[in-house]
């Protein structure tokens, strides 16, 4: 036994230890073989079949792959399977064939209208995988408190966003897809949280997908998009990839949160707070208490949806306190920001002169947060 190691700890013990690293050693084999599914267009191929399962040869044909990488093909497949990407089904009366179909998370990776596929592709892009490679060396060497910008010669996500179409592409169609995603399960399982507002600003609303989905659900409410003024720019003419012309509750309105935020009786913050360090937290959260007041009466809420680090629904199902930490190191890495456990919460909310607040529900990893003038 080498003599770094315990000499009670049994060989049964070494082995899983060595297994366990090989485990997290090739999480990201699992990842690139779903990028790679994703970019052939397998969930797709699977999904534009006859029947709702496809064979092997039926999907290397569908793909137009050589007959070469048929069996490349099945061990691509069967290590996604293992990863609950796909289920298989063996027709034992006919022809004893594998065949596979999708399962929901796979249904929400279809090309163009799989709302997750733009994130998974953002994810794995080279340029976000490269910037995690510089991570170590931050931590030795930057004195800059932000990762993302230490790489980039000081320039801040946002501003590089803008100098990179393909970089901002891929970002707002990740945020459009989960906006869209979200959306349709709050205006479904959540209408509670809109009950009695009549107007409504979605603060860093981006391209409208949040704002449109709520305004189509909610005629009687006066929505506005609200984001930097480049942003919103043509939304109105039809810029987007949502229909913000032509709706007659929704408004479009460029601003910097940081300044002044229209008046409405509720304010929408989706994914914005954990881009942003505690003190910016606060100055945007004040910005919010002073669009609620607006005639002055202690009215109105502020509606965040973020993570709640380590909430009820990450300790029942460990996969979603997988995601939220996870999240956590994104948003150090991208822009020092971070997800906040609810006291962290608590002390925002007091700092920045609300009365109180109120966790209302839950969207899978994400919570919705309502805090109070
Ligand atoms: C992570 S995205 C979230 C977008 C959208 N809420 C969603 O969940 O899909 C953050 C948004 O904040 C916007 N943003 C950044 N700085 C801002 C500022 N000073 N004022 C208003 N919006 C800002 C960005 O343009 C971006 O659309
Ligand atoms: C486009 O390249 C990068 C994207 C991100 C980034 O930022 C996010 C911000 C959010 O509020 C929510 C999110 O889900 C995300 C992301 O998923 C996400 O990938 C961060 C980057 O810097 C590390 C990027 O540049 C490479």
């Amino acid at each position: 036994m080498a003599e770094y190691l315990d000499a009670n700890i049994s060989g049964e013990e070494l082995l899983e230890a060595q297994a366990h690293v090989w485990s997290y050693s090739f999480n990201y084999i699992v990842s690139m073989a779903l990028k790679c599914a994703v970019e052939l267009g397998v969930p797709d191929a699977i999904h534009r079949h006859h029947a709702p399962t496809a064979s092997l040869p039926a999907l290397a044909s569908s793909l137009q792959l050589d007959p070469s990488k048929t069996e490349p093909l099945r061990r691509l497949m069967r290590l996604l399977v293992h990863a609950g990407f796909f289920t298989t089904t063996t027709d034992e009366e006919e022809d004893e064939e594998v065949r596979y179909s999708l399962t929901t998370a796979t249904k929400l990776l279809l090309r163009g209208q799989g709302p997750a596929s733009a994130f998974l592709l953002l994810q794995l892009d080279p340029k976000t995988i490269t910037s995690w490679g510089a991570l170590s060396a931050w931590f030795q060497f930057s004195s800059n408190p932000v990762p993302y910008e230490a790489g980039h010669g000081g320039v801040s996500f946002w501003e590089c966003m803008e100098k990179d179409p393909r970089q901002k592409k891929s970002f707002y169609d990740a945020m459009v897809g989960d906006s869209k995603l979200v959306a349709g399960v709050l205006v479904s399982e959540c209408k509670e949280v809109l009950e009695g507002v009549e107007s409504l600003v979605d603060v860093g609303g981006g391209t409208g997908a949040m704002a449109v989905a709520i305004a189509k659900a909610f005629p009687k409410v006066k929505c506005t998009v609200f984001d930097l003024p480049h942003v919103v720019a043509n939304l109105k003419e039809g810029g987007g990839d949502d229909v913000v012309k032509g709706l007659e509750n929704l408004e479009v309105a460029g601003g910097s949160m940081f300044e002044k935020i229209p008046h409405a009786d509720a304010i929408l913050l989706k994914w914005i707070l954990h881009n942003w360090n505690d003190e910016k937290c606060i100055d945007i959260l004040k910005c919010c208490l002073e669009a609620v007041f607006g005639d002055g009466k202690k009215k109105g809420k502020v509606i965040i949806i973020d993570m709640v680090v380590g909430n009820k629904a990450a300790v029942e199902k460990q996969e979603l306190y997988g995601v939220q930490l996870c999240f956590d190191l994104l948003m150090l890495a991208s822009y020092n920001g971070k997800e906040r456990d609810e006291k962290e919460w608590e002390t925002l909310f007091k700092v920045a002169g609300f009365s109180g607040y109120k966790i209302v529900g839950s969207l899978g990893p994400r919570s919705i947060i309502e805090a109070y003038p």
